[in-house]
């Protein structure tokens, strides 16, 4: 199936002139892709491969949606083409099997092959040093991978040693090249000293909107609405987001840090922590006392309120909501943005600085789009 018609759950059809076929150069290179979790950002993907097909095909990369999977069902091109046909692109769905869908995705016949995962799902990174190691890339902005246990990292990092890849900029800090830029810099020989910043888009977007006019809950809600949360928004109220995010970065530079080594500071409230995550945006009013009161205490000190992370060689870690002065540079960020501050050997006394919006479907899928871009560039013309 031609991604110019591929289908999806959420996604409109497109119109005609969208779906026009593109010309097949003699030195294509094609790439059998399945997305997992068609959500907030798998949605967007969805759309911006299917807007660069074309392109792509001109510079001799052929990109085609061989099947999505959602968590209960999934759709296959290889289902019933002439329904799908006839009903412009109407799929037709059975149930998930994970199993099944990768091996599609991977064809029989040797081609180039890679799997999305853009899901918040364990169960799913748990399949990817099988999927690497049977000959599939794998690209993701789910950051459970990354973070979850070292023995099931290593797993992933020695399964990649077959000729497949694993990337997995989105995971920090959404679409900013955050994960490459500190590569580059090792890969360079430079030694990372420490990062420090502001990590959640969506931290920073409510401590940039909170003045107190509206209640702390219903500019979550909006949050959640925009796309920027985590499934859960406990994930990044409780800092668990963040600290996942340090947890990438220290891995990438070689240090053994844990979850658990983070020292986080929760915004969640008793109250809010047991429920159920079907329950908790029914009552997220929990949360407006404690914050009018964080927000009255910065104010009396004439600060403001920024979400801020770091971490050092020495493995100290942290995560929490902190009072700014109103003149330091992170009180000056708008909306989503994220800072993080690179201190290397190279860059002691004047950190390096990758500043931008963190958080969203748009700049998130785009962070995945760019992964597997990389990967194709690495590929070579099969018959
Ligand atoms: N929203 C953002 O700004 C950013 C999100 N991310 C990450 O991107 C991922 C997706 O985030 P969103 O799209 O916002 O979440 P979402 O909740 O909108 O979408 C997740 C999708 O995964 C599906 N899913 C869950 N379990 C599955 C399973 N076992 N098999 C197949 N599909 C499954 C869900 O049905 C849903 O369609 C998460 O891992 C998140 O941490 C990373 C950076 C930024
Ligand atoms: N929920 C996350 C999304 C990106 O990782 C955030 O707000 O930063």
């Amino acid at each position: 199936m031609n991604l110019a018609a591929s289908p999806s759950a959420e996604q409109p059809s497109l119109p005609p002139h969208a779906r026009a076929l593109p010309t097949i150069t003699a030195r294509q290179r094609v790439l059998a892709v399945g997305l997992i979790g068609p959500g907030r950002v798998g949605s967007a993907l969805l759309e911006q491969l299917r807007t660069a097909q074309p392109r792509l095909a001109r510079s001799g990369l052929e990109l085609k949606l061989c099947g999505v999977a959602a968590s209960r069902r999934m759709w296959l091109d290889a289902d019933d083409p002439e329904l799908n046909g006839r009903h412009d692109s109407a799929q037709t769905w059975r149930p998930s099997d994970l199993d099944e869908f990768a091996a599609h995705v991977r064809g029989n016949d040797g081609r180039h092959a890679l799997l999305i995962d853009c899901s918040a799902s364990d169960a799913v990174a748990s399949r990817y040093a099988d999927w690497l190691a049977a000959g599939l890339h794998v690209v993701t902005p789910n950051k459970l991978a990354g973070s979850g246990p070292m023995r099931r990292l290593q797993a992933i990092r020695s399964a990649c040693g077959v000729g497949t890849r694993f990337r997995y900029e989105a995971t920090v800090c959404a679409g900013l090249p955050v994960v490459q830029t500190l590569r580059d810099l090792l890969d360079t020989g430079d030694d990372l000293l420490a990062v420090e910043g502001m990590f959640s888009g969506t931290l920073a977007w409510l401590c940039h909107r909170y003045d107190g006019s509206r209640p702390f809950s219903a500019l979550v809600r909006e949050a959640h609405a925009l796309g920027y949360t985590e499934p859960d928004p406990r994930d990044d109220l409780s800092g668990l987001d963040v600290a996942r995010k340090l947890v990438i970065l220290a891995r990438e530079a070689g240090w053994s840090l844990s979850l658990e080594e983070v020292d986080v500071e929760s915004l969640v409230p008793p109250e809010l922590a047991t429920l159920s995550a079907d329950a908790v945006m029914e009552h997220l009013e929990y949360l407006d006392a404690p914050m009018a009161a964080r927000l009255a205490k910065a104010r009396a000190q004439s600060g403001v309120l920024r979400h801020v992370a770091s971490l050092d060689a020495h493995g100290h870690a942290s995560v929490r909501l902190a009072v700014l002065p109103a003149a330091h540079p992170f009180a000056h960020t708008r909306l989503t943005d994220n800072i993080v501050q690179f201190t290397t050997h190279r860059y002691r006394e004047n950190p390096m600085l990758v500043q931008g919006p963190g958080a969203g479907p748009e700049v998130t899928a785009a962070g995945v789009f760019a992964d597997l871009l990389r990967i194709a560039e690495g590929l070579e013309v099969r018959a």
